[in-house]
């Protein structure tokens, strides 16, 4: 039986107490948590500190993206916060993933995940011509995927369209973090690739990210509950075959 998806609840909330609100309900491990760059430019490393000690797995979604010296740099402040993954952009090439991966390799402590954002999830074609990747978001994706892998990397960050993919590509533990995950019923917003969340599990995604679907409802915890039982169910029918 494969473990269920995880959820990962993004906090991209402007003020930190309503952050700290949410946390607060909720049952530590019953979810994980991401901090990006609007909490952490508001918080700081002192909120992700008491969270990581608290017992929570924080992914600190930063999306490093600088010269090689650099991103290693910042990879290791962040394994010094204790945070469960950090993610850098493919797009920084592979002497920048690979300075990532050094970094955190040569620490003696324990090390957080290191992923890559492919293509982001709310670029469609129309970005990227505009951009000029070249191919298809799926080719930009498979070409990135390939970048993260050979730099030994422990996953990537894409879309649940693109997840099935990443999988046959990379292989089962290699992880496939999906955002742009939307319940039916719930607003795209900005994002383009968007999958629900049955979709994102059936295509293969080890761990769904999702931000305001939780954050703008009336009830955030209710909504990662709901949630929670969405991913698990849906897992256990998929086991069931
Ligand atoms: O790295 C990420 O987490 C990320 C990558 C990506 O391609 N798309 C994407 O939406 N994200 C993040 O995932 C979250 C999605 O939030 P919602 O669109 O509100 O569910 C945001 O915090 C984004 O910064």
């Amino acid at each position: 039986m494969n473990p269920a998806p995880s959820l990962i609840v993004a906090l991209d909330y402007d003020d930190p107490a309503a952050a700290r609100r949410l946390v607060d309900t909720l049952p530590v491990g019953r979810c994980r948590l991401k901090v990006g760059k609007t909490l952490f430019t508001r918080a700081g490393p002192a909120l992700i500190e008491e969270w990581t000690r608290a017992g929570w797995e924080v992914f600190l979604d930063l999306k490093f993206h600088d010269i090689p010296n650099t991103v290693a740099g910042a990879c290791r402040a962040a394994a010094d916060l204790g945070v469960w993954m950090v993610n850098v952009h493919a797009l920084g090439g592979p002497a920048m993933l690979a300075a990532a991966r050094a970094a955190l390799d040569a620490r003696s402590g324990p090390a957080p995940l290191l992923t890559a954002v492919t293509v982001l999830t709310s670029h469609d074609q129309a970005t990227l011509d505009a951009i000029g990747l070249r191919g298809t978001p799926a080719d930009a994706v498979a070409r990135l995927t390939g970048l993260a892998t050979a730099a030994g990397l422990d996953g990537v960050v894409c879309s649940g369209e693109e997840a099935a993919a990443v999988r046959d590509q990379a292989g089962a533990g290699f992880r496939r973090v999906t955002p742009g995950v939307r319940p039916a019923d719930a607003a795209r917003g900005d994002q383009r690739r968007v999958l629900t969340p049955a979709g994102a599990i059936q295509a293969g995604a080890t761990d769904l990210v999702v931000g305001r679907p939780i954050t703008e409802a009336a009830d955030p915890a209710q909504a990662v509950e709901t949630l929670v039982s969405e991913i698990q169910l849906t897992a256990a029918a998929m086991d069931a075959g």
